[in-house]
């Protein structure tokens, strides 16, 4: 697993990454026969969990020098090449707030796309939809937070105004059959964290189940992740 990069999110099952990601090499362990359970299976642990490598995003917008277009590109194509089923490019917010991400249209633009790789962009609102489709977007995420601090700070609303905000992108994402992930985002830090929300300022579930149960108890995202 050395070589499975940094930055990521979320983690396939070992047994799902001898399966279907290749790139691994071949198994050290052979995978178990086919009757056998998933051990995540018995424990209530989910049998699948997708990679979503946020690097070029998440890592790069907290760079504190502007990395060039052309190295993001670079970067992005060659971990096009690993074999990651998803990579988040680039975030269509205002580069008022995020100067690290005002090229994402020249890097939607200049990215190679690799079949079987999805490449999602964060978007906060509409203006930032519009924008992402524009410049050739098939995937979105909308990412609220878990406390009304970090709401305020990240995006500049509360908590209930961004779900109505994240409801206008997945309406028309629905219309234009674009997928939405869903990701709350919680603190900035693991031990901000840990203190909001042993003092009950944070409220992770609340936000997400806010965010599910506007329209009619539907899902309004495919898939929802912490952040
Ligand atoms: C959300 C806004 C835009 C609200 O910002 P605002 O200032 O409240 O927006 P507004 O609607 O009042 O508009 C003000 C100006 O922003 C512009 N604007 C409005 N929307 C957009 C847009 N989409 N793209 C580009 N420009 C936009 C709009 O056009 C206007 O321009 P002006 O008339 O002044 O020239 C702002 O707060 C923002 O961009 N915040 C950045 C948030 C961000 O990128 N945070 C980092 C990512 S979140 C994260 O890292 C946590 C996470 C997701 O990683 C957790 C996880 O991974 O799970």
């Amino acid at each position: 697993m050395g070589t499975v990069p940094s930055a990521l999110k979320h983690c396939l099952s070992y047994q799902h990454l001898l399966k279907e990601q290749l790139w691994i090499g071949e198994p050290a362990v052979p995978p178990p026969p086919p009757a056998a359970p998933y051990p995540g299976q018995e424990s209530g642990l989910p049998e699948y969990i997708k990679i979503v490598e946020v690097g070029p995003r998440d890592g790069l917008q907290n760079e504190k020098v502007i990395i060039p277009t052309d190295i993001k590109i670079e970067l992005i194509n060659r971990l096009s090449k690993t074999g990651l089923p998803a990579i988040e490019v680039t975030s269509f917010v205002s580069s008022k707030w995020v100067p690290q991400m005002a090229d994402h249209k020249e890097v939607m633009r200049g990215i190679e796309r690799h079949p079987g790789v999805q490449y999602p962009v964060l978007t906060p609102n509409l203006q930032g939809f519009h924008s992402a489709i524009a410049a050739g977007a098939t995937e979105v995420s909308v990412f609220g937070a878990a406390s009304e601090s970090f709401s305020k700070m990240n995006i500049n609303c509360s908590i209930e105004e961004s779900i109505g905000k994240f409801e206008e992108v997945t309406k028309s994402a629905r219309n234009m059959n674009i997928p939405v992930r869903g990701c709350v985002g919680m603190s900035g830090s693991i031990f901000c964290f840990i203190f909001l929300y042993c003092t009950n300022k944070i409220q992770p579930n609340g936000t997400m189940e806010a965010i599910k149960d506007r329209e009619n108890h539907q899902n309004l995202c495919i898939v929802y992740v912490f952040g």
